[in-house]
């Protein structure tokens, strides 16, 4: 074996893409997963860093007669719910079930009854499609009869550990930066890179955990108006269509600079070199020229008001900015609240500013305020229960 090989197997730590089939006498009838929204890039971090956002999806799936999906609160107006008597949808929740039961060895799926209650935002830039793909896929499995696995824990027959839920998921997204930190929770580096163990899998995923700054908020203008997509992997395919296919090298290097220095920053908790680490050119002004006409004022208007960075949410339309959080000390949190409200009414003076373009494309919007968290999604209910009480991909897992 190349020297090369040797070294590049034993630098590898994700498991191999091994279907396994579930003994049928350990299938679940109904399962309820908890997934996080996410917000992705953090600027020039693009298809790399993702941070989850403590906005829940939860996902309920139970077995049943016939297929069926309904679907309550964000996009509930708007995402279609039609699936066809064999389960074919194009719904992603339901897209993740069927590669879920495939994996699992439970062919052809059998029918299933799926409730969505959303609260994340769709076709925003809040990960939407990624809770719904890490949902359906968790779902998936566990009503298959998997067992769910800590990270890096003793492998067991009938076991998936998040890794091998990151892989799954990534094949379905194409990029890792919205599902990485939907499984984990926290900040999420990912990277993809070429699979030299199992020729069937041409790529892999690894993910390792950054720190959130402690308190750290962020507030958030996410514009209302979305609806001319069918669901938010359309739109953030569209959106990346508008980028450029080659990049100058100045270009290349101001991210590449800027990536370090965000991961750096994030370590030390140094907030204030993120007005630095947050820029990007990668994305942001392309999709900033022709299709957000509200971005670069909103961002410019929130770092004038005393925002450490600020960036387009994932492929946007959101607009998101760090505010520092409560440090436990009443008066600074005064302070934090006012920081918050000055950046929020800076965005807003911007935005009225703007010409009918914008409010034509994405009519008008609201600002969220939104935290951080380390928690990414777990099972709530499994019915029959795991065997080991173990009903969480935690976001401790995430921390390696
Ligand atoms: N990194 C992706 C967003 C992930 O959903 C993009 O900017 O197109």
């Amino acid at each position: 074996m190349p020297h090369s090989q040797a070294a590049l197997e034993a630098a590898s730590v994700e498991p191999a893409l091994k279907k396994q089939k579930v003994p049928a006498s350990l299938r679940r009838n109904k399962v309820v997963v908890r997934v996080p929204g996410s917000t992705a890039n953090l600027g020039p971090g693009f298809d790399a860093i993702g941070m989850a956002v403590d906005i829940w999806n939860e996902i309920s799936v139970e077995r049943s007669t016939a297929f069926s999906i309904t679907t309550s609160g964000e996009g509930a107006d708007r995402i279609s719910t039609e699936v066809a008597s064999d389960g074919a949808s194009k719904h992603m929740v339901m897209r993740a079930l069927q590669r879920a039961f495939e994996y699992a060895g439970e062919v052809p799926m059998p029918p299933l009854r799926v409730h969505c209650r959303n609260m994340v935002p769709v076709c925003s830039g809040f990960g939407s499609s990624s809770a719904a793909i890490v949902g359906g896929l968790i779902a998936g499995l566990v009503l298959s009869g998997k067992e769910l696995r800590v990270r890096g824990s003793n492998s067991s027959a009938n076991g998936i550990d998040p890794e091998e839920l990151l892989q799954l998921a990534n094949q379905i997204e194409g990029h890792p930066d919205n599902v990485a930190p939907a499984i984990y929770g926290g900040i999420q580096l990912s990277l993809v890179f070429d699979k030299v163990l199992d020729p069937d899998v041409q790529q892999e995923v690894m993910s390792r955990h950054l720190p959130i700054p402690s308190g750290l908020r962020l507030v958030a203008y996410v514009p209302s108006e979305a609806a001319r997509f069918g669901n938010g992997s359309d739109k953030t395919e569209e959106m990346r269509n508008l980028l450029d296919p080659t990049i100058p090298r100045k270009d290349a290097v101001f991210n590449i600079q800027r990536t370090a220095l965000l991961v750096d920053a994030l370590h030390r908790g140094d907030l204030k070199v993120l007005r630095h680490a947050t820029k990007d050119r990668l994305h942001q002004p392309m999709r900033g020229e022709k299709a957000y006409p509200h971005l670069n004022d909103m961002m410019r208007a929130a770092l004038d008001a005393g925002a450490h960075g600020s960036f387009l949410s994932g492929a946007g339309p959101t607009v998101m900015c760090i505010c520092s959080g409560a440090s436990g000390d009443i008066f600074a949190q005064k302070s934090e609240e006012r920081q918050e409200r000055e950046v929020t009414d800076a965005m807003r003076k911007a935005l009225g500013a703007l010409d009918e373009k914008h409010v034509q494309t994405w009519g008008h919007g609201d600002f969220y305020i939104v935290s951080p968290t380390e928690k990414g999604a777990h099972v709530t209910f499994a019915d029959p229960a795991f065997s080991d009480g173990l009903a969480t991909f935690g976001s401790l897992d995430g921390r390696l």
